[in-house]
């Protein structure tokens, strides 16, 4: 048994918190909003992100940052990649003695093309110890009803990724794999919030399941070339945190992603779209990325070009199905052996 610190109490960090309490660990869960932290505390409920679910006892509400993090020595980052620099710069000022972080958060940051376990070596430096990043196929709505679900883990220290493995593990509901790459690990979660903006438009415009199904494939496509440019191994987009989170984000009406972008289908704009979710579409950011990473890197990622524009530029969502459906002809595996061939890594 360990006590742990989870940060952010959102719809994964709540999920992620009750898999921890049920494995019988102590669970600290961190939120910035005092009276939600009260809810957790007296109810035993997280209504506004996971309705309907009853807490286990394992799990206490924390508003205060520094207490939350006493005596604590591995810490669940599950916060929007956008405030990641923000509350590590909270979590440096409480804490005395390196921890290890295990980053659960699915973004790339827009101008510095960080992945998030970047960032978090950028911000705590030598307070850190090791960190660890969760992902793969696991929408937090269906892991709170322990639903069977499958995730990887992966850290440059994989005695690191193995403890974070045997605190997630539970051998009902949540099955915890090892992943040595974890460039292509936090790729594949990231960049697949992309595809699954663009699946949710085509859904949204009436196009059918040949629309999504390409979509999935071409979009792996893309993502492996971004990807295996960068240095990640392209079996690991064949894999739960490949093309596995791209099935479970580009089919479900789970997804915020998804949901984002039916709207947008359906003729929102933008703005009032993220307006009306209230939770976090990371695919908005991470697609302007992406779209930054691929020019620079001069890798053909036609789906998250067009997206830029609808997202960005104003373009019609119907006008950037046609464009990527009239592009010249190409040969299905012609990048995608060359990246197998030659793989490179950025400098
Ligand atoms: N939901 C899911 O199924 C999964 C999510 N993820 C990833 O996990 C990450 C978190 O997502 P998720 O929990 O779903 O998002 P939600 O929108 O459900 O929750 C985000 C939480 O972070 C809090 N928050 C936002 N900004 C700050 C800040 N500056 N300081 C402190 N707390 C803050 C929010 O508080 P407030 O209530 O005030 O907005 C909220 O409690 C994302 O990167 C997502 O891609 C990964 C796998 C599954
Ligand atoms: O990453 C997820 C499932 O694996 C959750 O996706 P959304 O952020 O689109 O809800």
């Amino acid at each position: 048994m360990e006590q742990i610190a989870v940060l952010g109490a959102g719809s994964w960090g709540t999920a992620l918190a009750l898999v921890l309490a049920d494995n019988g660990h102590q669970v600290r869960l961190w939120g910035h909003r005092a009276e939600q932290i009260e809810e957790i505390n007296q109810k035993r409920t997280n209504e506004k992100y996971l309705p309907g679910i009853q807490l286990p006892e394992g799990i206490v509400g924390y508003a205060d940052l520094c207490q939350a993090l006493d005596h604590i020595q591995t810490v669940v980052l599950a916060v929007p990649t956008k405030a990641i620099r923000e509350v590590l710069r909270k979590v440096r000022d409480c804490i005395h003695e390196a921890i290890t972080i295990v980053s659960v958060s699915k973004g790339i940051e827009p101008d510095t093309h960080k992945r998030v376990s970047e960032i978090v070596e950028e911000e705590l430096g030598g307070l850190l110890k090791d960190v660890v990043v969760l992902s793969g196929p696991s929408h937090a709505e269906e892991v709170s009803l322990r639903h069977p679900t499958t995730v990887t883990v992966s850290a440059k220290n994989l005695e690191a990724a193995k403890r974070i493995q045997d605190l997630f593990m539970n051998h009902q509901y949540f099955r915890v794999y090892t992943n040595p790459d974890l460039i292509g690990v936090e790729l594949g979660g990231a960049l697949k919030n992309i595809i699954a903006l663009a699946a949710g438009i085509t859904d949204g415009l009436g196009y059918g399941d040949n629309a999504k199904a390409a979509l999935i494939t071409r979009g792996l496509a893309e993502i492996a070339r971004l990807g295996c440019t960068l240095g990640a191994n392209p079996l690991t987009f064949a894999g739960l945190t490949g093309v596995g989170d791209l099935i479970v984000t580009c089919t479900s009406v789970h997804s915020r992603n998804w949901r984002a972008g039916h709207l947008l289908g359906k003729g929102k704009k933008l703005d009032e779209v993220l307006e009306s979710m209230g939770m976090v579409v990371e695919g908005v950011r991470t697609t302007k990325a992406a779209y930054q990473l691929a020019k620079k890197l001069g890798v053909k990622m036609p789906i998250t070009e067009v997206l830029y524009e609808v997202l960005f530029d104003g373009k019609d969502p119907k006008d950037a199905v046609d464009s990527l459906m009239s592009r010249g002809k190409t040969q299905e595996l012609d990048d995608l052996m060359n990246i197998l061939l030659e793989p490179k890594q950025e400098k």
